[in-house]
């Protein structure tokens, strides 16, 4: 099944199946159990659970930065075990996003476009639309060590979401940053994925911001796959209140 066509005629995943995914890493530690989970297109699944419980180790999987001991990782329906990571046409957010420190903030978020031969008229409009849906518009100009944590933040997005990626991948994207702004950005980020229609999968251990950005919430623990299910759209349940399937381990 093909992929979504972004904007400049590339291209791009929308779909993601784990298929009995299990990583075990040469010292022996089991980090993800066999797991299954399908995302659908367009939908916001956040992974939550403690740390340590192999949620990063997924999200690495489906970006192709390690290779799943047994299992298939399929995207769009395809089998990528052995794509390399750079053919997988996914955007990637992490916690300890880098930017370009000698580029401008217009030249950060455009670089992706740069590189891809989009002309600089183009270019350029695209840039102020995506920094204006991110509130910094006003900072095109600066360099990222003149911003505060919250705006270099927007940057890394605006950056990773500049060619419209089908599939948003994003690690613990606002743990660096006080929680008031957390909770700001959470809201910027879910409004805006939806507004694209992007796919997403979002890691946190952070069970407030699970509830209130997730279609879908899939719970791990130990690197099993406990339960996935929706958030209750009223005040927050604890998890163990959560209807939990027959499926679920551990
Ligand atoms: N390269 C590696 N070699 C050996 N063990 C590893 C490696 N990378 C991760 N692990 C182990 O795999 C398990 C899962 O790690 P992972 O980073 O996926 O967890 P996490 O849920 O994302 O944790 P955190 O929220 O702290 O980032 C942990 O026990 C971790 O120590």
């Amino acid at each position: 099944m093909p992929g979504s066509v972004d904007e400049l005629g590339e291209e791009t995943v929308t779909t993601v199946a784990l298929k009995d995914v299990t990583k075990v890493f040469p010292d022996g530690t089991i980090a993800v159990d066999t797991i299954n989970l399908d995302v659908n297109d367009g939908e916001f699944m956040v992974l939550l659970g403690p740390s340590g419980c192999g949620k990063s180790t997924v999200l690495r999987m489906v970006a192709g930065l390690e290779d799943p001991s047994t299992g298939a990782v399929m995207l769009d329906g395809e089998l990528a075990n052995d794509l390399p990571p750079r053919e997988r046409k996914i955007a990637m957010v992490f916690q300890d996003f880098a930017l370009y420190p000698h580029m401008t903030v217009g030249d950060n978020i455009g670089f992706p476009l740069r590189l891809a031969g989009v002309e600089p008229a183009p270019r350029g409009e695209r840039i102020q639309d995506v920094a204006g849906a991110l509130g910094i518009g006003d900072v095109l100009g600066r360099k990222p060590s003149q911003l505060s944590g919250g705006q270099r933040q927007r940057v890394a997005m605006g950056r990773a979401i500049v060619r419209r990626p089908g599939l948003f991948l994003m690690d613990e994207p606002l743990s660096n940053l006080d929680s008031g702004l957390r909770a700001e950005l959470r809201a910027e980020i879910s409004g805006l994925t939806r507004e694209l229609g992007v796919t997403t999968i979002y890691v946190t251990h952070d069970q407030a911001e699970a509830l209130t950005m997730a279609d879908r919430v899939a719970i791990m623990r130990k690197g099993v796959l406990q339960d996935v299910g929706r958030p209750r759209c009223t005040a927050a349940p604890p998890p163990s209140t959560w209807p939990r399937s027959s499926a679920a381990r551990g």
